[in-house]
């Protein structure tokens, strides 16, 4: 009965990113997360982190761990300060396959008792003055509507604190993220199990040098092109309309109606392991929705846009008529996260998808839109695991129906 309970789930863990880091318990390291341990012959199930539910009676539960705080008295044994807060994952470890670990419960527990909860992280965080917010519901800072709580978010304001952020994160082994307008990501609806460190209203800047504009990272693309217009400064018009930010825009060399933001970028400044850098445009390697911003040791701070005077009417004009396209042709009236597909070479994702039949195709609150086949918009309070089956459905029929590989341009947390 317990191992049937096993079987099944094991196959869900192995399936599921392992971000990093792993549990340890004095004489018992547990292997790394989404992984099973066999040469300590302790088995266990990594549940997932929507279960907060106590385990059915049924289970033979000996230990039931969630460590981060704000759950960890709903939980037995989490509460138990003898848990470092290093790890965010729920541990069910089955009596009957674990003798041993049973047996030496107590003595670790006592072992542990002694060991200082570790947040100094945290409050290291909060001594150089970062705004900080724990348990964060994701969904309504992304444009998907989606996402469940992140541990920690962190709205650095300075260079200084940004590094910090990073070094912190790095430090204590805690999965970090930068993101803008997470105006191309999904998060999981059981959330993420780290640090979401928000570049927004807390970093964008915008100047004027002559005829170029300096943006810092999370100043929005809306906000740049409203900025050259205003300065009749012309080379933004055709990227007005797109949704993210500066920083979010560059990783992906965000582009549209034939024109991609790297054109008009003159250099950056980029944040790699801690030390600030300018590289020139040649050097971050652009490619088609690519940038040397991929590697996420790389963490734009700024950029230098270089525009060319234009007439401030016809500069506007032409942003209008780019927007009023873009209402026509997308589902801009429902919350998605853009194409989800990169263009695959030769073709049109969207294309494709609506020659297979699929718009309108429905998992769940996720649908195909029927305005723009390239797009999955959030139709009912879908979760990412409606839109994953979804994207994975896609796939499937384009692949079976034209051969055609479809690579995700959004990305998923
Ligand atoms: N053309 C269109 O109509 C649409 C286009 N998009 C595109 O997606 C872009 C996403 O922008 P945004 O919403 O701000 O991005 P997101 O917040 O969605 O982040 C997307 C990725 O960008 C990276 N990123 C964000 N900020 C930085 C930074 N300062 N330095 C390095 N990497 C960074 C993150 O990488 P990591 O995870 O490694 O930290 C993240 O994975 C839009 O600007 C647009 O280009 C989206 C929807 C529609
Ligand atoms: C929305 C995004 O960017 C968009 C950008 O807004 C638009 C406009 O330039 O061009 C790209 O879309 P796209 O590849 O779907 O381009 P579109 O011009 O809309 O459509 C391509 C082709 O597919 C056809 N098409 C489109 C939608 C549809 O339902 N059915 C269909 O057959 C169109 O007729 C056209 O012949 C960008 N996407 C990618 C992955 O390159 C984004 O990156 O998130």
């Amino acid at each position: 009965m317990e191992s049937r309970s096993l079987t099944s789930p094991t196959a869900a863990c192995t399936s599921e990113k392992a971000p990093g880091f792993s549990v340890s318990l004095p004489g018992f390291p547990i292997a790394p997360c989404g992984a099973r341990s066999s040469s300590t012959g302790l088995r266990y199930l990594k549940a997932s982190r929507d279960a907060r539910r106590p385990p059915p009676a049924s289970h033979p539960v000996l230990f039931y761990l969630r460590c981060s705080p704000p759950y960890k008295d709903r939980i037995p044994f989490a509460t138990h300060p003898s848990f470092r807060l290093d790890h965010f994952y729920y541990y069910i470890i089955f009596k009957d396959v674990c003798p041993e670990f049973s047996r030496k419960l107590p003595t670790i527990l006592k072992e542990r008792e002694t060991m200082r909860i570790d947040f100094n992280w945290i409050q290291e965080l909060q001594q150089k003055n970062i705004e900080l917010q724990r348990r964060v519901t994701m969904a309504p800072y992304t444009s998907f509507h989606i996402g469940g709580p992140a541990e920690l978010v962190a709205l650095p304001d300075t260079a200084d604190k940004l590094r910090a952020c990073i070094e912190l994160a790095r430090r204590a082994k805690i999965p970090y993220r930068v993101l803008g307008q997470a105006s191309n990501v999904l998060i999981a609806s059981a959330g993420y199990p780290g640090m979401i460190i928000l570049l927004r209203s807390n970093w964008a800047g915008l100047s004027r040098e002559g005829t170029r504009l300096r943006a810092d990272a999370g100043l929005t693309i809306k906000r740049l092109c409203d900025g050259a217009m205003q300065a009749g400064l012309s080379g933004l018009e055709r990227l007005y309309g797109i949704p993210g930010s500066v920083g979010g825009a560059l990783h992906n060399n965000s582009g549209a109606f034939g024109t991609e933001l790297s054109e008009i970028l003159e250099s950056a400044q980029i944040l790699v392991d801690g030390e600030e850098k300018t590289f020139t445009r040649d050097q971050l390697r652009f490619g088609y929705r690519s940038s040397l911003l991929n590697d996420q040791n790389h963490v734009l701070v700024s950029a230098v846009f270089r525009l060319t005077p234009g007439c401030r009417q016809e500069i506007k004009a032409l942003m209008e008529e780019t927007m009023a396209h873009r209402t026509a042709k997308q589902p801009l009236d429902y919350p998605s996260a853009g194409s989800v597909f990169k263009r695959p070479a030769g073709h049109y994702a969207s294309a494709l998808i609506d020659q297979c039949g699929l718009k309108g195709k429905q998992i769940g609150g996720a649908q195909v839109s029927e305005k723009h086949a390239g797009f999955i918009i959030n139709r009912n309070q879908a979760s990412s695991g409606d839109v994953t089956a979804l994207v994975a459905h896609i796939q499937k029929e384009v692949f079976d129906q034209t051969s055609v590989v479809l690579e995700c341009e959004i990305e998923t947390l």
